[in-house]
């Protein structure tokens, strides 16, 4: 499986994102720098977290508009598999790959902390390596991840399953609608989520829950 991954100013979670893809698929991704228009032959591009342009304006507005996410967007339409975490996430929703917006968190305060995610939906390309309803583990850090949608989005989202994973046992961090930690498109190859899986991949980071869904993205489990 070959990755590409989106480089833009601003994102600082590049090197943890390259660090988990090499871990797990024996190959680091290809780096795709944002002006460019086309992405190479890929099975999964990962758009990792951090602040592109500053979050001026609102996160990830800027980075939607440049040329790379509209060969992002070519390749989603082709089926390719997409994953946005944190400012990845915002960047997806800025533009139009996912429904919704992400808000100020309601404590109106940075959250740095380990929360606890159910698997909601685990009948998608990304979370197929874990139970339903299983509870996992994944930290946090972000400003603006208040996850909200208008009521018939949210109706549309939740009837066909789009919500992937949510905030568990009383540790949503930023006061998102129905605890919407992370969600798939309607065509389920696209995930953006607000947690860093990327960050519990091997025992040294204090857990490896994030593993599975590396490895399921990348056909890896055979191997697992
Ligand atoms: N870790 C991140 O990706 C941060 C996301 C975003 N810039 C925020 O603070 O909301």
């Amino acid at each position: 499986m070959k990755t590409a991954l989106i480089q833009l100013p601003g994102l600082n979670r590049d090197r943890d994102m390259q660090a988990a893809i090499s871990l797990i698929s024996g190959a680091p991704p290809v780096t795709v720098w944002q002006t460019e228009t086309e992405i190479p032959d890929v099975d999964l591009i990962v758009i990792p977290g951090g602040f592109s342009y500053g979050d001026y304006l609102r996160c990830g507005a800027i980075a939607a508009r440049m040329s790379v996410m509209r060969a992002v967007a070519e390749k989603a339409a082709q089926g390719v598999r997409v994953i946005g975490v944190c400012n990845g996430f915002q960047i997806l929703l800025e533009t139009g790959l996912l429904p919704g917006a992400l808000m100020r968190n309601a404590s109106l305060k940075f959250v740095c902390r380990e929360v606890r995610l159910s698997v909601t939906n685990n009948q998608t390309a990304f979370t197929r390596a874990y139970g339903a309803g299983e509870i996992i583990r994944c930290p946090v850090a972000h400003h603006d991840g208040n996850y909200f949608a208008d009521a018939e989005t949210l109706r549309q989202i939740e009837d066909k399953g789009q919500v992937v994973f949510r905030y568990a046992d009383g540790t949503n961090p930023n006061g998102s609608v129905n605890d919407i930690a992370g969600l798939v498109n309607e065509a389920g190859n696209v995930l953006g989520m607000m947690p860093h899986p990327e960050n519990l991949i091997e025992p040294a980071h204090g857990g490896t829950d994030g593993r599975r869904l590396f490895e399921a993205a990348l056909n890896q489990l055979e191997t697992a």
